[in-house]
């Protein structure tokens, strides 16, 4: 059992993920921190140095590279639906679920953050409008199942996916039993 997590910046993908991980007892793997091992640097300094595009190069020979051999909880970048191949590698190859959030609960988060390349702005909530309104209906495409993260927090978000798994016969009922209950 393989599940990607898709969303914009700040959805949660890592956050969850790892939780996730944990709990189902996966490896968790961020495809970003591939990207980075890969490019010996940080994504931001890559998008400044060699833009976007190559880095779009990279993060699509990562996704076909993860498809390859499905596993685990996999973080992918904001960006990885942007391209049909990648849509297609991830939806055939994962259980893909996308975190749904609003671009304000997104910016509430994230405003502080000095990592995410795209949100380097002078108005990064109308950027995060802008990427909501052209990629929602990318990670909706490629998405089996979607999860609004707007209320809940990152543990009973966890619980939400293990129930939804469970319940698409993907892990067997009990395997991500909450080990505090
Ligand atoms: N449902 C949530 N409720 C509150 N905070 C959250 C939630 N999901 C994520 N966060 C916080 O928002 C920030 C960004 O989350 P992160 O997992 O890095 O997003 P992503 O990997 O999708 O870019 C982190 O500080 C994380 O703890
Ligand atoms: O939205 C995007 O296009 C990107 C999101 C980032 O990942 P997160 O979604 O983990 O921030 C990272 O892949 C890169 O900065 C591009």
């Amino acid at each position: 059992m393989a599940v990607a997590l898709v969303g914009l910046p700040g959805a949660g993908k890592s956050a969850v993920g790892k939780r996730l991980a944990q709990r189902l007892q996966l490896p968790f793997i961020d495809s970003d921190d591939l990207i980075e091992r890969r490019i010996g640097c940080s994504i931001r300094d890559y998008f400044e140095r060699e833009g976007e595009q190559s880095f779009r190069d990279l993060e699509q020979e990562v996704i076909a590279d993860l498809a390859a051999a499905p596993r685990g909880i996999v973080s992918t970048g904001g960006g990885s639906v942007l391209r049909e191949a990648n849509r297609r590698q991830l939806r055939e190859h994962f259980h893909v679920i996308y975190l749904r959030s609003s671009p304000e609960d997104l910016f509430r988060r994230l405003r502080h953050d000095v990592k995410r390349p795209l949100l380097q702005v002078a108005d990064p909530l109308g950027r995060l409008h802008e990427l909501y309104a052209a990629r929602d209906p990318l990670y909706r495409e490629t998405a089996h199942d979607v999860v609004e993260t707007g209320r809940p927090t990152v543990a009973m978000l966890v619980n939400i996916i293990v129930m939804q798994l469970e319940l698409a016969g993907l892990i067997a009922p009990g395997t991500g039993s909450d080990p505090q209950v």
